[in-house]
């Protein structure tokens, strides 16, 4: 009887331990693998890395916070300033208003050139102010945003979120910062709205915004200026004009017309009233850095210290265009040549969701003060994107399906 009680103990007790070894094996190594590719990376651990990608290469570099780093423009110019020497920390919330694969795309190329992107939302204050107090940047190139103007009427409140209450919270860092950085940021060329004098200059009205989008970049403008009235920041707005180019966003007209006559698909061209030309001052991405650069090399620093103005501080608004708008049907017809295919086009009326007929910059103020002088002509420009455009979405099947 006791044999045969033990033998069943032995029976019962032999598949637990064996089933206790696998669980506790199987733990270690989960904790193993956890430690070797899963460990969140500590406090020390991050602020060295933010430290390496805001090491400038001289002590006349500049030092400088990119927000919007893994978007269009953010790319360019961080990847300027750290060939040019400058310390370069970006910050960008990966959103998926489009693709975030070629968000991700941007980052890799960016890592490659030395520069970190923080994975985090400008609406985090901590966030925030632990950079800014880990490094002390000289100045902040502000590009995150939410952009597209017929967007506006899908996704209001996505615009009050980053362009309103995002360029506050980034305002707040800077002005409690020691020292203040000094601040570049994009406003818009759709602050225009309804002026019909063209070219726009810096000194015609932008009180009549035609999109939620145009009136959140035209209380941006309001915002800069009383916090350089309050807390002594410089702040310079740039007004961009309809920016294209390589690594460009696959919301855009030329971006989607390229996809969509390359998939045989219909595009959308808009005309404007009495069959009119519906225009835009397209401007390259590289004339655009040119400028960003320019602004920020001729920032002048923040008076404040303490979140306490000390003195008058700059204030600057700025026209980025191209000088010669293209119209839209001539946006098409380059595309066609380049991408030697016929496109369907279907013309339409322009629908009043925030478009305006005609954009126009005035850029004498740029060029006297910045040094602006943009070089590259649309149909150079177009086929550098298009170059792009097929070489970065026929290296993957997988991105062609996704885009
Ligand atoms: O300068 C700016 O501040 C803004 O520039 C850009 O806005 P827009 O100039 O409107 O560019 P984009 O959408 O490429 O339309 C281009 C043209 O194609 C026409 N258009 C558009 C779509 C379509 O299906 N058909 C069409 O004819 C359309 O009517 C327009 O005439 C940025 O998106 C915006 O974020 C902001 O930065």
């Amino acid at each position: 009887m006791v044999d045969k009680a033990m033998s069943n103990i032995h029976r019962t007790r032999f598949p637990l331990s064996i089933t206790k070894l696998l669980f506790f094996t199987l733990m270690l190594l989960s904790l193993i693998l956890l430690f070797l590719f899963g460990s969140p990376p500590s406090t020390a651990a991050w602020e060295s890395s933010v430290r390496q990608s805001a090491t400038p290469a001289s002590s006349k570099a500049l030092t400088v916070l990119v927000t919007g780093a893994a978007g269009f423009v953010g790319t360019h110019v961080s990847i300027a300033l750290k060939r040019r020497g400058d310390g370069v920390v970006g910050i960008d919330n990966f959103n998926s208003y489009y693709e975030a694969s070629l968000k991700r795309a941007r980052s890799d190329l960016l890592a490659r050139h030395g520069v970190l992107v923080v994975n985090g939302d400008i609406n985090d204050a901590s966030l925030l102010n632990s950079l800014l107090e880990v490094v002390k940047f000289s100045h902040v190139m502000h590009l995150a945003a939410q952009a597209g103007v017929r967007y506006a009427m899908i996704n209001p409140k996505s615009y009050v979120h980053s362009n309103i209450a995002g360029l506050v919270s980034v305002l707040e860092a800077c002005k409690n910062a020691n020292p203040q950085p000094a601040i570049v940021w994009a406003s818009s060329s759709s602050v225009y709205g309804l002026n019909s004098k063209v070219p726009f200059s810096e000194k015609d009205r932008t009180d009549r915004p035609a999109s939620l989008y145009a009136a959140t970049k035209k209380a941006g403008e309001e915002i800069a200026h009383s916090y350089n009235h309050i807390y002594g920041l410089s702040i310079t707005g740039l007004r961009f004009f309809t920016v294209y180019g390589p690594w460009g966003r696959p919301d855009m007209a030329y971006f989607l017309f390229t996809k969509n006559i390359l998939k045989g698909k219909q595009v959308a061209v808009f005309e404007g009233p009495n069959g009119g030309s519906v225009a835009r001052d397209f401007t390259y991405i590289d004339d655009i850095v040119k400028g960003c650069l320019g602004a920020l090399d001729t920032a002048s620093k923040s008076t404040g210290s303490g979140g306490k103005k000390n003195g008058p501080a700059q204030l600057r608004v700025y026209n980025l265009g191209n000088t010669s708008p293209v119209p839209v049907s001539k946006l098409v017809s380059t595309l066609e040549k380049l991408l030697k295919v016929n496109a369907k086009k279907k013309v339409l009326a322009m629908p009043s969701n925030g478009d305006v007929i005609l954009t126009h910059a005035n850029i004498t103020l740029a060029r006297n003060d910045l040094g602006y002088r943009p070089t590259t002509d649309f149909e150079t420009g177009l086929s550098k994107f298009v170059h792009w455009y097929t070489q970065y979405y026929s290296s993957s099947a997988s991105r062609a399906n996704t885009v």
